[in-house]
């Protein structure tokens, strides 16, 4: 358990363009750990994703993001990824002129310390390997990075990059959208093959399906750039069947999209804001 990390998120608040999106997020990621989180559209659950990989178009406005103590908002984007920080993203870009292989090595060297690179035929074999087991055609690895790759290719080749990566906190967000069953079984084993110890997942998500394959530890429903609610993954198969409503009335959430104003906005409940999975 030496190297379990413990990945922290205290009273965040953050902006987009002056716009609070995250209003007081509290959450907790172990090593060993896959935590789920669900919520409409609209709540901010990329917004997390995003704040904690330090896009520069979001602002922290109050709170903290730890990694094993280590504060993760002093630090700058490559640094994060180094700390071991990973984002599989819901639109993937495309980076022309740049290969796969060349893009993975980069990143992989990135995360060595100088004169401790990985050898060109050392990297070759390994990603070979990952390729094969997520069944990607091998001709991928010398395509230029998601360029004209399917909706699908591209959500794949996020999963071959995190396998390759090895991050010690993987976040992927909406990884199975657009995939097809294979795809979706295919990337679910891919995640199941890197869960360990030594590796926390966050997993948003819409649906159920996915955690059909990938098991969560925990599910939090994230409305209003809150966690409201948590629970285990039978509150994913509620979710499944009921949709959000009873949540809402549950809590007394006035939605935002039915329009209302700042004052009636919803409070929440002391005692729910704290995800209750300790
Ligand atoms: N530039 C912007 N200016 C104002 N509001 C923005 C801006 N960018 C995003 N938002 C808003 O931030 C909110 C949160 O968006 P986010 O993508 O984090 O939601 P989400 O929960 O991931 O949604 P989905 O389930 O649809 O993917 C949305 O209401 C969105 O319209």
């Amino acid at each position: 358990m030496a190297n379990a990390p413990v990945f922290k998120i205290e009273g965040l608040k953050a902006a987009i363009e002056g716009k609070e999106i995250l209003k007081g997020l509290d959450l907790e990621v172990k090593g060993g750990e896959i935590h789920a989180i669900m919520g409409p559209n609209g709540t901010g659950k990329s917004t997390l994703a995003s704040t904690i990989m330090g896009h520069p178009k979001y602002e922290v406005t109050e709170g903290s993001i730890s990694l094993d103590g280590e504060d993760v908002l002093e630090m700058a984007v490559d640094e994060r990824a180094r700390a071991g920080l990973f984002l599989a993203m819901q639109y993937p870009s495309e980076i022309a002129g740049v290969t796969n292989a060349d893009f993975l090595r980069s990143a992989i060297n990135a995360r060595r310390e100088e004169g401790s690179e990985i050898s060109l035929i050392k990297f070759i074999r390994q990603m070979e390997g990952r390729m094969k087991e997520l069944e990607m055609n091998p001709e991928f690895m010398h395509r230029y990075l998601n360029e004209g790759f399917s909706g699908g290719e591209k959500k794949r080749n996020e999963i071959l990059q995190m396998l390759m990566l090895d991050p010690r906190i993987a976040i992927l967000d909406e990884i199975d959208s657009g995939l097809d069953i294979d795809a979706l079984r295919i990337v679910a084993q891919g995640v199941n093959a890197m869960r360990s110890e030594d590796r926390g997942f966050l997993i948003i998500t819409h649906y159920q399906r996915l955690l059909d394959y990938v098991t969560p530890d925990f599910v939090h429903v994230m409305m209003q750039g809150r966690i409201v609610k948590s629970g285990g993954p039978e509150l994913a198969q509620r979710l499944e069947k009921e949709g959000y409503d009873w949540i809402k009335e549950e809590l007394g959430i006035v939605d935002e999209t039915v329009g209302h104003d700042d004052e009636q906005e919803f409070q929440v409940p002391m005692n729910t804001t704290a995800p209750k999975y300790n």
